[in-house]
């Protein structure tokens, strides 16, 4: 579904990706973990195609199209979406507006999603105005399934949420992801960012990647990445590349 080669990204004037190459199959999710300012939500933006991360070389491919330069609602059009770690919030924006304008899944399932994440009450208000951070994570995930991405693309799901709604957040995720299916019938591919792995408590990712200063350092099974990182933080994934 995904392929990238060889990207290199700029970000206000420097290079923190220097050379990311990642491939992700038709209904596998992949988790990256890396230090912080590492470059993970920079690779997230560019996939999306922000205009705050250039592209200087390589190449982004999404179902064999060559998006590398094409606009964000271009790329949203052929079936990618993204939750935001810090989303704006939009002024004179209604959520409620807001999702009926982007759904594709069709206007008359808004009301039983909203229901699904708490968040019916928010449908009057301006999209993340006010909103507490576990509310935000809610209303992103809320939006993702309207839209209905075939490339899920989730960064720090868990940052600041409850228990509750981690549980509530990690089951919609699985829903996104479509883990009830099995892998041969599941259309749906995920990127996700994680530094804590509760995410996977809630969803079987199948590929993990350590990014460490723009660049992958390591990738292989999420759960022994994740636990090595617990144990001896990121020295060991530079030890082991080195
Ligand atoms: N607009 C910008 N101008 C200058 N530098 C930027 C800009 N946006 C990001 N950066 C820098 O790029 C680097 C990578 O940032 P990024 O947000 O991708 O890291 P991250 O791995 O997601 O970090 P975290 O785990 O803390 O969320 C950081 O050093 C950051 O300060």
């Amino acid at each position: 579904m995904l392929e990238i080669s060889n990207l290199h990204v700029e970000v206000g004037g420097r290079e923190v990706l220097h050379g990311v190459s990642l491939k992700i199959n038709d209904g596998e999710t992949h988790v990256l973990l890396g230090p912080n300012g590492s470059g993970k939500t920079t690779l997230l933006r560019t996939i999306m195609g922000f205009g705050s991360s250039r592209v200087t070389s390589g190449k982004i491919l999404f179902n064999g199209v060559d998006v590398t330069d094409k606009a964000v609602h271009e790329r949203a059009e052929l079936g990618m979406g993204i939750m935001f770690q810090r989303p704006p919030t939009i002024s004179g924006l209604k959520l409620g507006k807001f999702l009926t304008a982007t759904t594709k899944i069709g206007e008359e399932h808004i009301p039983e999603l909203a229901e699904r994440m708490h968040m019916t009450k928010f449908l009057d208000r301006d999209v993340n105005a006010g909103f507490s951070g576990g509310e935000i994570k809610r209303s992103e995930v809320l939006q993702l399934m309207v839209q209905n991405p075939s490339f899920v693309m989730l960064d720090e799901p868990e940052s600041g949420v409850d228990v509750e709604n981690m549980e509530l957040l990690g089951n919609a995720a699985a829903t996104l992801l479509e883990k009830d299916q099995h892998m041969i019938n599941r259309t749906k591919s995920g990127l996700i960012i994680t530094h804590t792995g509760y995410i996977l408590d809630y969803i079987e990712a199948d590929v993990g990647h350590v990014l460490i200063d723009g660049q992958m350092r390591c990738s292989g099974n999420p759960r022994e990445i994740l636990r090595s990182v617990k144990t001896s933080g990121y020295k060991e994934c530079i030890a082991c590349q080195k």
